[in-house]
């Protein structure tokens, strides 16, 4: 049995969330303000709180803010109305589990979540999310800002709203925004991308709305423009901030009346398409400095999902590796310290400069190796602080666990190779006993350096080995008459 604290000033929706939680055996308290809330919250623990967003004396938020810090176990579900949509985006990023919406249209939905909170289990709008995403090759990850980000556009997808995405170039907002419309009751319609800066201000009018035969030269047939390509599916304006003022004045009218006319048409067409707009700029400084118009952002920004830039969830990257090679469907497996590398880059362009860098990978290692090392990547990678390993960044305790799995993968793939029947090249197999040798030696070079605080003279007295050996497997020496001589030393 758990106690569930529901907080509300409608009386009636205190009562029928309290009629429907105690019957499945839980105990129930309501209040309709903060002042009762601050009295009930020091009487007891609660594992579940339902919260209204709007109260007399209170917003819903801080007294959400309250309850993580006073209860910080306790699940919390917000309700809001369909006009305050935007706060369950607030209310998501402050810790809630989930949000509901007044009126309540779908009881048995509430009593899937109260059952999976209460059970301790992910909200089911995740668990929802993760199911398509696999099916559409999506990646989520563990990181708690994406999964936030995901859950909310999953639950968004269903409703009839505007969706803004923000991001940073290659952050995935063409593919957040495809995977809101296959999440929508829209799937089944077509989802119409268009990039709004790739294409010249005077083609995107008639691209977006198209255009009557002989309304400019070269209109030698009637054509259809986006809008009415996406029917009654998902029209996903891609750098809107890019579209000229005139065109977003067009589209400021198709959002408020969903009417649109061809350029050089003479009839009112409708659009049923539902608009996802996404921009690399920030539409609020463009609004400020007056490139954006004020009431088209207020049209888009329903709801706004900000995709965070790779660099704020690098501990995602192993698992991304991991998802696109399986995706790639080839057999090859990036070494740890490579993964290591990857984790501790700024990542500029993203997820697509991390696609761009693995297949480039992929593609210099094919038919040397399977287990694809630092040398492959390019070389701002090999001069970047991570790799090799200098002073200033010693290895952490996952070194160990790294090159625990380095080994097992070496040994099952030189292992693979004894047991094929098919001939093995002699050559390759050699190589992969040289990259075990300079990676075991990094491997002792690292632990010996974090040992002696990066003091590398201690290191090299306690591994027996001279500097210039040293610095030759740690990649720092240049030329290959240097590495000879090092190699004989
Ligand atoms: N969540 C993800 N799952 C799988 N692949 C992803 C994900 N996010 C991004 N990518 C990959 O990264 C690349 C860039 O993604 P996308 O085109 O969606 O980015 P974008 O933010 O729209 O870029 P731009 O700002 O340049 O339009 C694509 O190859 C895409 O497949």
């Amino acid at each position: 049995m758990a106690n569930v604290l529901i907080v509300d000033d409608e009386r009636e929706i205190g009562n029928f969330l309290s009629y429907l939680i105690s019957d499945k055996g839980h105990q129930t308290i309501t209040c309709t303000s903060g002042a009762e809330f601050d009295l009930r919250i020091s009487e007891q623990e609660y594992q579940l709180a339902f919260l209204d967003v709007r109260l007399p004396d209170r917003n819903g938020l801080e007294i959400l803010q309250n309850l993580k810090k006073l209860q910080p176990m306790c699940k919390a579900i917000v309700m809001t109305g369909y006009a305050n949509v935007k706060t369950a985006v607030e209310a998501i990023k402050l810790g809630a589990n989930d949000f509901i919406e007044k009126p309540f249209d779908d009881i048995e939905e509430i009593e899937t979540l109260v059952d999976h909170l209460l059970q301790n289990n992910p909200a089911p709008a995740l668990n929802h999310a993760r199911e398509l995403a696999s099916k559409m090759e999506c990646f989520i990850g563990k990181n708690k800002s994406m999964n936030q980000l995901f859950t909310l556009a999953y639950k968004f997808a269903q409703k009839n709203i505007n969706v803004l995405i923000e991001g940073e170039t290659g952050t995935g907002k063409d593919v957040l925004a495809n995977f809101i419309h296959q999440a929508s009751r829209r799937a089944g319609f077509p989802y119409v991308a268009v990039n709004c800066g790739a294409i010249t201000e005077s083609l995107l009018e008639s691209e977006l709305f198209g255009h009557a035969k002989g309304s400019f030269t070269g209109a030698a047939k009637d054509r259809k423009g986006y809008f009415e390509l996406a029917g009654k599916g998902t029209l996903f304006l891609d750098e809107i901030g890019e579209a000229s003022l005139t065109t977003q004045i067009k589209l400021l009218r198709v959002l408020e009346t969903g009417e649109f006319i061809k350029v050089g048409g003479e009839t009112i067409q409708r659009s049923q398409a539902r608009v996802i707009a996404a921009s690399h700029v920030n539409l609020q400084e463009a609004v400020a400095n007056g490139s954006f118009r004020e009431d088209l952002l207020y049209r888009l920004d329903v709801v706004k999902l900000t995709i965070p830039p790779l660099r704020e969830r690098l501990e995602d990257i192993p698992s991304f590796i991991d998802f696109y090679l399986n995706q790639l469907d080839l057999d090859v497996t990036f070494a740890p310290e490579t993964v290591k590398c990857l984790s501790q880059y700024e990542w500029p362009g993203n997820v697509r400069e991390l696609v761009n860098v693995i297949n480039r990978a992929v593609a210099l290692a094919e038919g040397e190796t399977e287990i694809i090392t630092p040398r492959y990547l390019p070389a701002k990678f090999l001069s970047s602080p991570s790799f090799p390993v200098k002073d200033n960044c010693l290895p952490n305790e996952d070194s160990a666990a790294d090159f625990d799995t380095y080994l097992k993968n070496w040994h099952e793939v030189i292992l693979e190779m004894w047991k094929t029947d098919s001939d093995v090249q002699l050559p390759e197999l050699l190589d992969k006993i040289k990259e075990l040798e300079t990676i075991t030696a990094q491997a002792f070079i690292q632990k010996a350096l974090v040992k002696n605080v990066g003091n590398r003279k201690e290191a090299t007295k306690d591994l027996g080995i001279s500097m210039r050996k040293l610095r030759y497997y740690l990649n720092e020496k240049k030329t290959s008459r240097e590495n000879e001589a090092v190699k004989k030393n």
